[in-house]
């Protein structure tokens, strides 16, 4: 049998059930504030975005120009996509992760594979873990899915993925041309750079109630190596922090909106007009938290780079050209490194 994480690590749903937090999971150099203050964090609404003929479009495209510019992340409403769909999304998760752990370990993720359930992959002695256990599939392009680590239970996790995929898709198409058109540029300009085969990642993230949220983190600070990232949030549950002017602040749950954030890619390719944010997890000890990470990424063959028309006196090329950077970089998050300050043109 493949070895799995899960011969060698507990799941933090396991260690949460007894009341455990080994060492590995302790930060004694962070602080961890759970009230830091509530971010600002604009409201775009989607069927005002896409219309040409609204009179309110360029409200919109403003909101979303200043989100992206203030704190990397907005949440867009009247997205189209049904209250009962998004309740579907979040009970197949829930239902996945309530399973009995010999059904959830048939799709555990093995030592050398991204796909399948587990948690944090160890790259070093020294790293601090994450409480949280996750699903990770590939969804996009279809020749990327590795069905074995798909679950079979609940019945219909998979054809409500696929549907969420799929309006996904329609979602990042209309954002990726709205962001650059808030920047007055051709409409097309990330799009095309993210290619006809971007491919896109699904993660579900389950965190339990942890017993010391004082110390520990549900995900250490990071920015996504993404073009964007879209995420389904705990309809209830706050716990995601996003980093501004050195400060923290928690992000407001909508219900039904959808979280949007820029990734390093769109840092790149907006020659850092957009920037991507540090952002973390925190922990509770009452209520367990899932959310849905969906990662845009551009197509692992196609090299992407700053956009012509956003290089000039006053803002200089800043990064260089790259390709498949999120497997390139992937290895400096586990270190604590910024994976972007590979690209930078010091
Ligand atoms: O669960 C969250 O709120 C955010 C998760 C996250 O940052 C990620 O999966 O990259
Ligand atoms: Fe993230």
């Amino acid at each position: 049998m493949a070895e799995t994480q899960e011969t060698v690590f507990k799941s933090v749903q396991e260690l949460a059930s007894s009341n455990q937090v080994p060492e590995k999971y302790i930060h004694t150099r962070i602080s961890i504030n759970n009230s830091c203050p509530l971010l600002d964090v604009p409201e775009v609404d989607l069927s005002l975005l896409i219309s040409p003929t609204s009179p309110a479009r360029q409200h919109e495209l403003n909101k979303l120009q200043s989100g992206l510019k203030s704190c990397g992340c907005f949440q867009v409403i009247n997205h189209g996509i049904a209250d009962s769909f998004l309740d579907k999304v979040r009970e197949i998760s829930k239902e996945f992760f309530a399973l009995p752990a010999e059904e959830k370990l048939k799709y555990a993720r093995t030592v050398d594979d991204m796909d399948g359930y587990g948690n944090d992959s160890v790259l070093s002695e020294k790293q601090k873990l994450d409480w949280t256990d996750r699903l990770y599939l590939n969804v996009f392009p279809d020749d990327t899915r590795k069905l074995q680590f798909w679950p079979q239970k609940p019945e219909c996790f998979r054809a409500v993925l696929e549907e969420y995929i799929e309006n996904m898709k329609l979602l990042s198409d209309s954002l990726l041309k709205a962001m650059a058109t808030s920047l007055n540029m051709e409409e097309n300009c990330f799009l095309d750079q993210c290619g006809e085969h971007r491919t896109m990642v699904a993660r579900f993230n389950f965190y339990p109630p942890c017993p010391r949220p004082d110390v520990v983190l549900g995900v250490k600070p990071h920015a996504d190596g993404s073009a964007i990232t879209i995420l389904l949030q705990d309809e209830e549950v706050e716990g995601l922090q996003v980093l501004k002017d050195d400060h923290w602040y928690r992000v407001p749950v909508i219900k039904y909106g959808l979280l949007i954030n820029v990734g390093d890619q769109v840092e790149i390719m907006s020659n850092g007009v957009f920037k991507s944010p540090m952002h973390r997890v925190v922990t509770n000890a009452e209520r367990e938290r899932n959310t849905l990470a969906v990662f845009i990424m551009p197509d692992v063959d196609v090299e992407i780079g700053p956009v012509e028309k956003l290089i000039n006196q006053e803002r200089p090329r800043a990064y260089k050209n790259v390709k498949n950077f999120v497997d390139l970089f992937f290895q400096s998050y586990q270190q604590g490194k910024r994976p972007i300050e590979a690209a930078m043109i010091s």
